[in-house]
Formats: structure tokens, C-alpha cells, sequence
């Protein structure tokens, strides 16, 4: 679901939007790359983004705040400081250095995996996974079957940016996804 929808006055929205670079063409040709590191520099709006998160997941009883590699880093340590959460790094392979657990899952060309510290998430706790963008939403999936395969309840997931790859379903396994902002063009 877009936060958009359900307060379109939220003048908050609007600046974090903005404060996005859009960079065509890369990584590669016919890519519109969502720059985040934009928002970074804008301290208000920037604190806005996670405000917003802290906001809706503070009451929810979340005990696990899952930031996927590399940009959802950026934003969960906070969410997770604020809510009282511990923060569980998602990585990308040989990262991590105990017993990990793997989801690999399929990009535009070839695949990838993340892994998790099987002792980081008891079974039982509730979790909440944050990224910077959702494309095909094939690395949140990912993110869900690793904490779902050590008991964790994912109650949803959490991006700034959601690409109409989407098609408005804004469901991934079954688990709401929850985003900011539509991408400018
Ligand atoms: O919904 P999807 O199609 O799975 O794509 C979304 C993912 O792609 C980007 O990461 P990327 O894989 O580029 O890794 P990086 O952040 O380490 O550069 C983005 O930060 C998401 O994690
Ligand atoms: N268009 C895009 N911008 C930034 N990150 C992405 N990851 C997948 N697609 C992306």
C-alpha cells in the first residue's frame, strides 16, 4: 500500500519524493536509477522517511527490524533505535562470519542471495523488512523466506520507493508492502 493513499496532503511526501535523484540509464542502458543518496543530503526530509516508518511500526510489537544490503542499512538501525527493535543485517554471500542461512533469488540477469545469522531471530518474534526500492520484489521475498524459515512473523515490508513493476499488488508472499513514494520519471 502507498502511504501516498492514505494522506495525500501529507506535505512530507512530497519533499522526500523530490529530494530522490533520478539517473537515467544506469546502471545500464534504459534503467531510471532511484538515487536515495540525494534524500541523505536533505536532513529534514531525510528524517522524515524514517519518522514516518518509526511512526507506523511503533506500536505493532516488533521486535525485529530485517535492512536488506546495501541501502536498507541506511534506514532500519534507526527505525530499529526508535522502536526498541534490534537491527538484523540481511547480506549479500560471505559477509556474514557465523552459521548463516541463504535465499537466493533471481535479479534481471543471473542471481543473488542474501543470508542471515540463523541465532539473530528467535522463533516467534514479529519482524519488519526494510529496503530502500522494491522492483520485481524478488530480494524482499528473499528477506521473508529467511526470517519465515527461523519462525519469525514478517508483518510487512517497508520501502521508500515502489516501481510499477509492481502492478499495484503491493503484496509479496502474501505480506503487505508498504511504500513512500512512486518513482518521478
Ligand atoms: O525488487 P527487486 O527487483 O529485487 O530489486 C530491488 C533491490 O535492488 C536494489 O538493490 P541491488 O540488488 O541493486 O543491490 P545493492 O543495494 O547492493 O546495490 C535495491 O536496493 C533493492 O534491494
Ligand atoms: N530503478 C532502480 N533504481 C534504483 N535501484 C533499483 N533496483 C532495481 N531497480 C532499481
Amino acid at each position: 500500500m502507498f502511504a501516498s493513499g492514505e494522506d495525500e496532503r501529507d506535505p512530507r511526501l512530497q519533499a522526500i519524493s523530490a529530494a530522490i535523484r533520478v539517473v537515467p540509464h544506469f546502471p545500464k542502458p534504459g534503467i531510471m536509477f532511484q538515487d536515495i543518496t540525494t534524500l541523505l543530503l536533505h536532513p529534514k526530509a531525510f528524517k522524515d522517511a524514517v519518522d514516518i516508518f518509526i511512526d507506523r511500526y511503533r506500536d505493532m510489537k516488533i521486535s525485529v527490524v530485517a535492512g536488506i544490503e546495501a541501502r536498507g542499512f541506511i534506514f532500519g538501525p534507526s527505525i530499529a533505535l526508535a522502536i526498541g527493535a534490534k537491527f538484523v543485517p540481511l547480506r549479500k554471500p560471505r559477509k556474514l562470519p557465523g552459521r548463516v542461512i541463504s535465499e537466493e533469488y533471481v535479479l534481471e540477469y543471473g542471481t543473488d542471495c542474501l543470508e542471515m545469522d540463523v541465532e539473530a531471530v528467535q522463533p516467534g518474534e514479529r519482524a519488519v523488512v526494510i529496503d530502500d526500492l522494491v522492483a520485481t520484489g524478488g530480494t524482499l521475498c528473499a528477506a521473508i523466506k529467511l526470517l519465515e524459515r527461523v519462525g519469525a512473523e514478517v508483518v510487512e515490508c517497508a520501502c521508500l520507493i515502489g516501481l510499477p513493476e509492481l502492478k499495484g499488488e503491493c503484496k509479496l508472499n502474501g505480506k503487505p508492502v508498504y511504500i513512500l513514494v512512486e518513482p518521478r520519471q
